[in-house]
């Protein structure tokens, strides 16, 4: 027999619960999330190798979590619950309403026309999960009964809404669809393979996301980082979505688990080492981001700080008070501001005209448009 072996962070076997594996590797997340950043968990593995089972449970775990005590601080929890299958996005809490995966100008993905639910206790948030389950499309495989077809996302976003805070966190549970291999296919009609196929090209874009990501980080390891890595994150509706861990110009705090769940099964060895052999390149990757350092030309990298001053020295003669402005408001914040309210708060400082408000709000957009020139 041939053996091998693989490096990951933490390893369970059939007889731990699930109560020990959100422990150890999703409760850690939510302290951070609940302080603006962004933490994502990802289960991955071939069909049938209780992706789905372990997230649902952590699901559970963390809606009893978000509503404890424990967390410190006021905060708001809004859920959506969507399903990303072949090249359709569609909403769980609405009845598999269709919706968009975009883009917007900080860089950030939207998704655009989804259904948002504001919850406030455990139980709320449990029905609203068992609820969006119910709808998820399942079929049968050779492997598994209930095979989910599909990848399901949980997105619970966290607002703080305390003035001076900075942006939402946000929490993505991910339960990707399984891969199936080839012997196990063999008696899948025309749509079902399609669908296989499409299932394993998103997979397959986001093992090259990973791999980019991994060489990117072994090359600056070694003291010669690539120029810039090429990462193919725009190619698929999941990478999309997963976007603040794949782009070389995020701005945001990440952290991740990736769950890599395997059968022991003699059969499924040649999965099984797949499976693991991306989990290793995760563990070395830790598909961590920080923050982007300030930078001048850069508006979305402003702290107040940073932006007071810019107010200070550019909004012209007479000069707009950058308390009046942004009194507590980032870089980003403000650029998010409606015109009318930006104008508003620019004629509180005296003899600021309507037309030099105006024409200082287009300044701070211009700035911020070139930054996204440079920045891509
Ligand atoms: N830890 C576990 N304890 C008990 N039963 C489990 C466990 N994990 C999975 N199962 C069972 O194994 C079967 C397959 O699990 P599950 O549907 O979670 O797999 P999956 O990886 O999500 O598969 P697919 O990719 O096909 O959706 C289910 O019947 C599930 O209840």
């Amino acid at each position: 027999m041939n053996s091998s072996a693989f490096k990951v962070g933490k390893v369970f076997g059939a007889d731990q619960a699930t109560d020990t594996i959100y422990e150890e590797t999703v409760q850690p997340l939510l302290p951070y999330v609940w302080e603006g950043n962004i933490g994502t968990l990802f289960a991955y593995g071939q069909t049938g190798s209780g992706k789905t089972f372990t997230v649902s449970g952590i699901e559970r775990l963390i809606a009893k979590s978000l509503f404890n005590e424990s967390l410190a601080g006021e905060r708001k929890v809004h859920v959506c619950i969507f399903e990303l299958a072949g090249n359709s996005a569609l909403d769980l809490l609405n009845s598999r309403a269709p919706f968009m995966i975009l883009e917007d100008s900080f860089g950030s993905t939207q998704l655009v026309g989804i259904q948002e639910r504001h919850v406030q206790s455990t139980t709320e948030l449990l029905d609203i999960v068992e609820n969006a389950n119910s709808f998820r499309q399942t079929a049968s495989t050779e492997k598994n009964d209930g095979s989910s077809r599909s990848h399901a996302i949980c997105r619970i976003r966290i607002e703080n809404p305390a003035p001076e805070a900075v942006e939402d966190g946000i929490l993505y549970l991910i339960d990707l669809a399984g891969s199936e291999v080839a012997r196990d296919i063999l008696n899948h009609t025309t749509d079902r393979m399609k669908e296989t196929r499409e299932i394993n090209i998103s997979l397959s874009i986001l093992k090259d996301c990973i791999r980019g990501m991994a060489d990117f980080d072994t090359a600056t390891a070694a003291g010669r980082p690539l120029k810039k890595p090429y990462i193919p994150f725009r190619q698929s509706m999941l990478t999309k979505v997963l976007k603040h861990l794949f782009d070389p110009d995020g701005n945001r705090g990440c952290r991740t688990s990736v769950l890599a769940c395997v059968n022991p099964s003699f059969l499924d060895t040649g999965a099984t080492k797949n499976t693991l052999r991306y989990a290793e390149m995760l563990q070395s990757t830790q598909l961590t981001q920080k923050a982007a350092a300030y930078n001048p030309a850069v508006p979305s990298t402003w702290s107040n700080k940073d932006l007071r001053t810019y107010i200070r020295m550019k909004s012209g003669n007479p000069s707009i008070y950058p308390l009046d402005l942004a009194p507590h408001e980032t870089g980003t914040q403000l650029l998010r501001l409606p015109e009318d309210e930006f104008v508003q708060r620019c004629l509180k400082s005296d003899e600021v005209t309507k037309e030099q408000a105006s024409a200082f709000y287009s300044k701070l957009w211009k700035l911020h448009i070139d930054s996204r020139r440079v920045v891509r």
